[in-house]
């Protein structure tokens, strides 16, 4: 039986890591490479134990598998290994004519010890990428997967295990009472993916010790349909977005879709008819799509679907089993705004659409509700497509595709608002898990007695010229005009 991880534990895996920190272990360019090269053989040997655990955990489709989750994270080990030189080098600051002489840089410090809490619907990316982002800036780092993920969990402790090194890099799995006892150490960041409620609690017990957090957390994405648009390569876009993506358990999902009541019926038309394309007359069947990942969720998606007022919308769709955890692709029109499937995150294969007069209500809508991690348009209008860009408020923007902006390293992914808080990918990983040092370098050439006591006019004038870069004002002081 394997042993209880108790608050002892917890303690010592924290001092053990820190052991190895101040030693200076993780700081070096070789050991970051080393381990980030391992992390890429992770991906090379084992795809096909990291397919399967997905489809025990999900029944995620080889290609989502492959493609989403092991191609992703390979792009991001690879951006990382060409790049670490440049993201570790100082940057060069400019200096003010107060210190000079002198030069400045910002050097891009690790943290020290760091926690990484991930989630069960992306549990390989979600788990691997951020500790890219930690191994690279140098930190010693502890990750815990999801449980309600436990094959892919168990993979992920196998493999990091056998691959990195431990001294500074280690898995624990577990649930509640493990996290706790996590989150009962000081962190010098903890990184969490998962709900807005559990990210609470996050930040709650990282104040006790003023650990800075990284929070990527979830929300209602809208979807807006402009009439303007390529209605079939929009709706193949937005199935492929939905349920192409862990069947809408994502949380850049598209949660609802906007458009007008003169536009909505060729909508719904549009999407049920690459619907059936893409998964047949009977989507319950279809092997291109994930499951709910457990009854829980299976439970919550069925509330919201049954909901009074709510049931009565569904126009495609609506079938499910609880005992193969499978609810159908299902479109649901005009349900009330005050429902729980407007209000609660969807995460799942439920689809409403909301109809209304003019673009101007859709955008009284978005904002209306919390900033969403991420807001979509559909359009072929110019115009519409800057002012949707510049005054949307969302984590990050896409206009006529859904979820590419998360494949995109020179983008930050991250949120705003209740959708989340700080951002990775790419250099934006590294910096999450940097600290962003001044260093002033003077020499002792150029020693101003201006600055000593005993103080008098003539030299408060000069400093305050000096501080303002007034050169002006300098040269009168220094050649003696009042
Ligand atoms: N922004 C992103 O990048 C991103 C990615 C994926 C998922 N999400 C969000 O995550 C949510 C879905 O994930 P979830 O929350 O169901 O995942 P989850 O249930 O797996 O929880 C996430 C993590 O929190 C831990 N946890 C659960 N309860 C806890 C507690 N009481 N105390 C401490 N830790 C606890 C879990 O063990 C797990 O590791 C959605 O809201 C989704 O939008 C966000």
């Amino acid at each position: 039986m394997a042993k209880v991880f108790q608050a002892a534990d917890a303690t010592d895996l924290v001092t053990d890591l820190r052991r190895s920190f101040d030693a200076g272990v993780t700081r070096a360019y070789e050991w970051r490479v080393t381990q980030l090269k391992k992390l890429l053989l992770i991906c090379d040997n084992h795809e096909p134990e990291i397919v399967s655990a997905l489809h025990d955990d999900l029944g995620k489709p080889e290609l989502e598998s492959s493609v989403y989750e092991v191609a992703l994270l390979r792009n991001s080990i690879n951006l990382a290994l060409k790049q670490l030189k440049d993201w570790m080098a100082p940057d060069k600051a400019k200096t003010s004519l107060t210190t000079f002489p002198a030069s400045a840089e910002i050097v891009s410090e690790p943290l020290g010890v760091v926690l990484v809490i991930s989630a069960w619907n992306y549990p390989f990316l979600l788990s691997i990428d951020p500790v890219i982002g930690a191994i690279s800036a140098g930190n010693a780092v502890v990750l815990k997967p999801s449980e309600l993920a436990p094959a892919s969990s168990s993979l992920l402790a196998t493999l990091l295990e056998q691959y990195l090194d431990s001294s500074a890099v280690r898995v624990v799995e577990g649930a509640v009472t493990e996290t706790t006892l996590l989150l009962e150490q000081k962190w010098d960041k903890i990184f969490y993916t998962g709900s807005s409620r559990i990210g609470r609690l996050i930040m709650l017990a990282a104040a006790k010790h003023l650990t800075p957090v990284v929070l990527e957390l979830g929300g209602k994405s809208p979807v807006v349909i402009d009439s303007d648009t390529n209605l079939k390569i929009s709706v193949k876009r937005i199935i492929a977005g939905k349920w192409g993506c862990n069947n809408g358990q994502a949380c850049i999902s598209p949660d609802y879709i906007l458009t007008t009541k003169e536009f909505s019926p060729k909508v719904i038309d549009a999407l049920k008819q690459e619907l059936e394309a893409f998964y047949g007359k009977n989507p319950m069947e279809s092997k291109d799509m994930s499951r709910i990942v457990n009854s829980n969720h299976f439970d919550r998606l069925s509330k919201m679907l049954e909901e009074k007022e709510v049931s009565d919308k569904i126009v495609y769709g609506g079938q499910k089993n609880r005992d193969i955890l499978k609810i159908a692709t299902t479109i649901l029109v005009d349900v009330p705004l005050d429902s729980l499937i407007m209000n609660e995150e969807i995460f799942g294969p439920l689809l409403p659409i909301i109809t209304l007069n003019n673009l101007e209500e859709i955008f009284d809508v978005i904002r209306s509700r919390p900033k969403p991690l991420a807001a979509y348009l559909f359009t072929q209008n110019q115009k519409l497509k800057e002012r949707f860009a510049m005054t949307v408020s969302a984590g990050g923007i896409v206009v006529n595709d859904i979820a590419v902006h998360l494949a995109v390293p020179t983008l930050p992914f991250g949120g705003v608002g209740e959708s989340e808080t700080g951002s990775y990918h790419g250099k934006f990983s590294f910096d999450a898990f940097s600290h962003k040092k001044a260093v002033l370098y003077k020499s002792f050439i150029g020693d101003a007695a201006i600055r000593y006591p005993p103080y008098s006019r003539g030299k408060l004038r000069l400093l305050k010229a000096l501080v303002n870069s007034n050169i002006v004002e300098i040269f009168r002081v220094l050649l003696g005009f009042s």
